[in-house]
């Protein structure tokens, strides 16, 4: 194997290799321009291209290799005595030659990540390096054959503990084999993982859609792929890793977003959990479909000729026939059937059926068909629904009740909510098939109600999921305590449950102090281990919460890394005026400011190096579920957690 010079200069190389290869990018940019063809091909053609150029130029600043693995010359196969060097993305410096770097997500490189001194899997040696910016400055040998690694882990384990700043970044010089097996799921696979806090659920999830779009590109890049988070802040902070790893096409968004409603009002608690129940299902149908009704006569239609005729009989089974289907669809299909069936007639006659005599029939028949299949708008059968919610029965008189508008309105004037916004989702799936994506991945899925998840369910009607989540950190009314109730509102009913046990972020003694908040948490979920055993946590007492909250954060702000100040929602704004009038600059939750100061609320899924908790009490009582959501705040600590309380700390602590 080379020494430390020899690899930089390999790596140099590989530079060079890169700066030709975003050359001929960039001209086939210019190239691809003028190419003949269709517009469509062309644009297409012109997008891919400037992408991967914009995206190789910027691939310039990052080292261009993690790792590499070199087989024994005694190994059977293709592999016998070669050697990969593994990276963000393929190096190779002319055609026809060996690459110079592979893709980490090419099968070859799944061997860097899996094997090991009980399996090497044919690997005599393999090699992580350490880079300082641009500058390699290290590397680390594991010798799996002879089963001697010398330091091995090291490497390893800096990264992990490193301090965070910034936004959330790859982890692809570091994929623990037990993340890689799920990261490698095949396209086919629906797989659920249930993990602690920084157990690497996110991470996973994203490096499994860069793997599926790299395995199944063309699969793929018809429907996209749709990766589904909790909140602004948190997509803001994962908005990174992707198109780190090349990947700029996938949708991050958050469910609210995906239903694209604009929400005007808020339901009451009761209310909302009457909406998001699973009965809505069943309700909705019945409010739409319960608008059909059977043909009272027969169709009766005339052109110039003859007059033409459908009994009501016949009608009758072509309304029972198309109602298996969505209602929209089984409304044309009702005109179409009704128009054939004119046509046969009209063709034994011996006219000529055209395509004007068809529309003409298909204009003729529309009010017949109006009459016992109405046309239907998802804003106007909810209206009419929250107008009257008795009409569909299913809810209980008091359930009814809770969700009845307070006099009539139609569907112009309403003030939608959030929960109606989900209602309306299902309401047009039921009028009209929604398209669906080639793969969807939910984080924190635990928080999705019954009726969120069939919004997500019929986006992935035939295709797979990657279900990501704690039930332990479950803080909506609604929030799910077991995974498979989960996943069959999912529409996965037999996707795989897997857990991930090794938390990466939370150091053992803050592991420690969380996990005494989970026997009051009222969930079965695995117990973990932390891979960190540095870190630091506080807990002290103050009076003035503000003024300490103020020096600690002067304090951290002395050492390397980002700062969280998470405080319950409502004690947020005091807080940020006692930071402000003490010069130190914040930003919110979802900006990239040193010192973050966010809500309770808005800290799923966010991680910060020092996070300085305010008053559990007030974060457990703001809530019914407060204590889990005290649980979300504590494990979002890396290096270091400080807690400041004036009141007691609630018990379970
Ligand atoms: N194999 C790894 N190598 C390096 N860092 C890792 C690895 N796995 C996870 N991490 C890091 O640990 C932190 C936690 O990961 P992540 O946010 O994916 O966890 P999570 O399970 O989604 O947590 P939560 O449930 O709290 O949202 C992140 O900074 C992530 O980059």
């Amino acid at each position: 194997m080379r020494d430390l010079d020899e690899e930089r200069g390999y790596a140099g190389r590989c530079r060079e290799a890169l700066r030709r290869m975003v050359a001929g990018a960039r001209e086939n940019v210019v190239v691809g321009e003028d190419t003949w063809g269709d517009r469509y091909t062309a644009e297409r053609l012109g997008y891919y291209l400037k992408t991967l150029a914009r995206d190789m130029g910027e691939e310039g600043d990052n080292p261009p290799f993690f790792g590499v693995i070199a087989y024994g010359d005694t190994e059977a196969g293709e592999h016998r005595g070669q050697t990969y060097y593994l990276g963000r993305r393929h190096i190779s410096d002319a055609i026809g030659r060996p690459p110079l770097v592979i893709d980490w997500r090419a099968p070859v490189s799944a061997t860097f990540y899996q094997a090991s001194a009980v399996e090497p899997r044919g690997i005599d040696t393999r090699r992580r390096f350490g880079w300082s910016g641009n500058t390699l400055t290290s590397f680390e040998d594991e010798h799996l054959r002879t089963g001697t690694p010398s330091s091995a882990g090291e490497l390893v384990r800096r990264e992990i503990e490193r301090a965070r700043v910034g936004p959330m970044r790859d982890i692809v010089a570091t994929i623990q084999p037990e993340q890689d097996t799920l990261v490698r799921t095949g396209l086919d696979v629906s797989v659920c993982i249930q993990g602690a806090p920084g157990t690497g659920k996110t991470a996973v999830g994203l490096h499994r859609a860069a793997y599926l779009l790299y395995a199944h590109r063309s699969r793929l890049e018809r429907n996209g792929v749709l990766v589904l988070g909790p909140n602004r802040a948190f997509l803001h902070y994962i908005s990174a890793v992707l198109p780190t790893l090349g990947e700029v096409d996938v949708e991050q968004t958050t469910i609210e977003q995906l239903l694209d409603r604009e929400v005007r009002a808020v339901d009451d608690p009761t209310a909302a959990a009457v909406k998001h129940d699973p009965r809505m299902a069943d309700v909705l149908r019945k409010a739409v479909y319960g608008r059909i009704s059977e043909p009272e006569q027969a169709v009766v239609v005339s052109d110039e000729s003859y007059k033409w005729r459908v009994n009501q009989h016949e009608f009758a089974e072509m309304v029972a026939e198309a109602e298996a289907t969505t209602y929209l669809t089984g409304r044309e299909r009702v005109i179409a059937r009704l128009v054939a069936a004119l046509q046969r007639q009209a063709e034994a006659r011996g006219q000529n059926c055209n395509g004007v005599w068809m529309r003409r029939m298909a204009r003729a028949v529309t009010p017949y068909v109006e009459e016992v299949w109405p046309l239907l708008k998802a804003d106007e059968v909810l209206a009419d629904y929250l107008s009257d919610p008795s009409q569909a029965g299913i809810l209980t008189a008091d359930e009814q009740r809770a969700i009845a508008w307070s006099r009539p309105r139609k569907a112009k004037s309403a003030r939608w909510t959030a929960a109606d916004a989900v209602l309306l989702d299902e309401v047009s799936a039921l009028l009209e098939r929604c398209p669906t994506y080639g793969h969807v991945i939910v984080d924190e899925a635990q928080d999705l109600s019954p009726m969120q998840c069939r919004a997500i369910a019929r986006r992935s009607e035939h295709t797979s999921i990657t279900v990501l989540g704690d039930l332990a950190q479950g803080t909506s009314a609604w929030a799910a305590t077991d995974w498979t109730t989960q996943l069959a509102h999912l529409g996965k009913p037999t996707a795989e449950i897997v857990a991930l046990s090794t938390g990466y972020r939370v150091p053992a003694t803050v592991v420690e102090l969380a996990n005494r908040l989970l026997t009051a948490l009222d969930v079965t979920v695995p117990p973990t281990t932390s891979y960190r055993s540095d870190g630091e946590l506080t807990i002290t007492r103050v009076d003035d919460l503000a003024f300490a909250c103020v020096d600690s954060v002067q304090g951290a702000l002395r050492e390397e890394g980002s700062i969280g100040v998470i405080a319950a929602d409502h004690q947020l704004p005091g807080v940020s005026d006692a930071l402000k009038a003490a010069g130190i600059e914040t930003s919110a939750a979802d900006g990239d400011g040193r010192v973050a100061v966010v809500p309770a609320s808005l800290a799923k899924g966010l991680e910060y190096d020092h996070v300085i908790a305010l008053e559990p009490a007030e974060i457990v009582a703001a809530e019914t579920r407060g204590l889990n959501r005290l649980y979300v705040v504590l494990t979002r600590a890396v290096s270091r957690l400080d807690i400041l309380h004036s009141r007691d700390l609630p018990p379970e602590l």
